[in-house]
């Protein structure tokens, strides 16, 4: 397989929820199959029937948890619903020495974690056309309420401002039509550089969720 510089470089995917990152995901899995991974998460959340301790997550206790953290061994974590979530060095690391790419999907938080640390990774934020269009893939996708789905919109313009900062991420793929996202994000995933989208003005997408 063509792989290109930035091969050995973990890639650190983000973007807004619904913005379309597990479909592009799915179908670069799907045609590159052994060359991608992602890194295994610690949580101290109590794993769910069928849950494999080293496969979906490592599970460790609050104390593990708070003394790798303090021993600087995560790039970034997190609490959610009152669980502590992180992505150790070591994780990424075994991955990097594998061969595969190594593949990260993190929200906005993460990211900005991840730049105080010296993972050196390429960031590739995800947008949505416009935020009516998200709105409506939200909708589509079934899985949210409507509070839910509005909460993610305005949050979704937090991470599109965040995004506009000059060199926040190194590309910018705008998920319109999805063969065309799809062949930008082949050659970032495979390590090569392509040229970043321009993002729709701030104001406009501010109008589309008042
Ligand atoms: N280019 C596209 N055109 C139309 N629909 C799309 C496109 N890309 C993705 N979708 C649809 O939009 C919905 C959201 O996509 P997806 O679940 O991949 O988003 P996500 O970024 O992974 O969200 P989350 O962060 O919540 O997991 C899905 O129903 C998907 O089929």
């Amino acid at each position: 397989m063509m792989s290109g510089p930035h091969w050995f470089r973990p890639l650190v995917l983000s973007g807004p929820s619904g913005s379309g990152k597990s479909t592009l995901l799915k179908r670069l899995f799907a045609e590159h199959p052994g060359q991608f991974a992602f890194s295994v998460s610690h949580t101290t959340r109590t794993p769910r029937p069928g849950e494999v301790d080293g496969i979906q997550y490592h599970f460790v206790s609050r104390e593990d948890f708070s003394s790798l953290r303090d021993r600087g061994g995560f790039v970034e974590n997190a609490e959610f619903s009152g669980n502590l979530y992180g992505t150790s060095k070591q994780a990424i690391a075994s991955i990097v020495e594998s061969g595969k790419r190594c593949i990260l999907d993190i929200e906005v938080q993460g990211v900005r974690q991840i730049k105080c640390t010296d993972l050196n990774p390429v960031y590739c934020f995800i947008a949505p056309p416009s935020l009516s269009i998200l709105r409506n893939r939200l909708i589509g996708r079934g899985t949210e309420t409507d509070v839910a789905v509005e909460k993610r919109l305005k949050t979704a313009l937090e991470e599109i401002e965040y995004a506009r900062l000059p060199g926040a991420h190194d590309h910018i793929i705008v998920n319109d039509d999805l063969d065309r996202a799809y062949g930008l994000f082949k050659s970032v995933a495979l390590g090569n550089p392509i040229p970043s989208d321009p993002l729709a003005p701030l104001e406009q997408a501010a109008d589309q969720i008042q």
